[in-house]
């Protein structure tokens, strides 16, 4: 028999029994998540159901309490962000975190040096590349502490962009913007898939959300409650009672 530890043969990154408390409270209960290549997968789900959460314990930025991860074949589950990063494994965060004092240039160089790894060379071939796909030429020489949301949050897209991940994971990126904003953005996504990285985005609008991802999943109180079409999971009952206040 194959053990519980060990992921499907087909998937990409994948969690088995995941669980994070922080003291009493737990966040993450239990959860069991795949990831195949080529994917793009939107998880949604209430405040505080544990996605950033689960992004966070995937990405290294989060020891777990118990529970295994495996990337591309290989046990992460002790792995730090850094590491994961090199492997492939980028994370944007829900609130930018630009370096101050810097350019967007000099934020994604930064990037793509000590977060891809790449020579310096490599590293402002990456960057431009990265910058030129999120249309953040036109500010490429500002300081990032001068940028309003929408391109911060950009900048947070193409720093995690210019360490070349094969698995991007995007927390929340589309809030605030306006229906044209939200629109490039979704271009943006689509030409980072036709590069063939996967994809997990974990966003509240759920319209925009669905124009890229194949597979939701929802989550509610840590749990996993439903995964499967967009069709599918959002006309799933108890994804409904969970976002009108009651835990499945
Ligand atoms: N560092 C922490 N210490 C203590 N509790 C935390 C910590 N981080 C998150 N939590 C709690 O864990 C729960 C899940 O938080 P998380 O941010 O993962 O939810 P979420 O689904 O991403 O919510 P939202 O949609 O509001 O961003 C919340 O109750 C939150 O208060």
């Amino acid at each position: 028999m194959i053990p519980q530890s060990r992921p499907p043969s087909q998937a990409l990154l994948s969690a088995r029994g995941l669980s994070k408390r922080f003291g009493a409270q737990t966040v993450l209960d239990q959860v069991d998540f795949n990831l195949r290549r080529g994917e793009a997968i939107g998880i949604v789900g209430p405040n505080g159901a544990g996605k950033t959460t689960l992004l966070a314990a995937l990405s290294g930025s989060l020891p777990v309490t118990a529970g295994t991860i495996h990337y591309a074949g290989r046990d992460i589950t002790g792995m730090d962000a850094a590491h994961r990063c090199r492997l492939g494994i980028a994370r944007s965060h829900q609130v930018p975190r630009p370096f101050g004092g810097m350019t967007v240039f000099e934020n994604v160089l930064t990037a793509a040096l000590h977060g891809g790894g790449f020579t310096r060379t490599q590293a402002q071939e990456r960057s431009m590349d990265a910058i030129r796909l999120c249309g953040m030429l036109p500010v490429a020489n500002r300081r990032s502490e001068s940028l309003g949301l929408l391109d911060r949050k950009r900048l947070e897209l193409t720093r995690s962009l210019a360490t070349d991940p094969a698995v991007l994971l995007l927390d929340e990126i589309g809030g605030g913007l306006t229906d044209g904003e939200a629109a490039e953005l979704v271009g943006t996504i689509k030409a980072l898939r036709q590069r063939q990285i996967t994809i997990v985005w974990i966003e509240h609008i759920v319209h925009v959300l669905v124009q890229v991802a194949e597979r939701l999943v929802c989550m509610d109180a840590g749990r996993i409650i439903a995964d499967g079409t967009p069709e599918a999971v959002l006309s799933n009952q108890t994804v409904m009672s969970a976002y009108l206040g009651g835990h499945a």
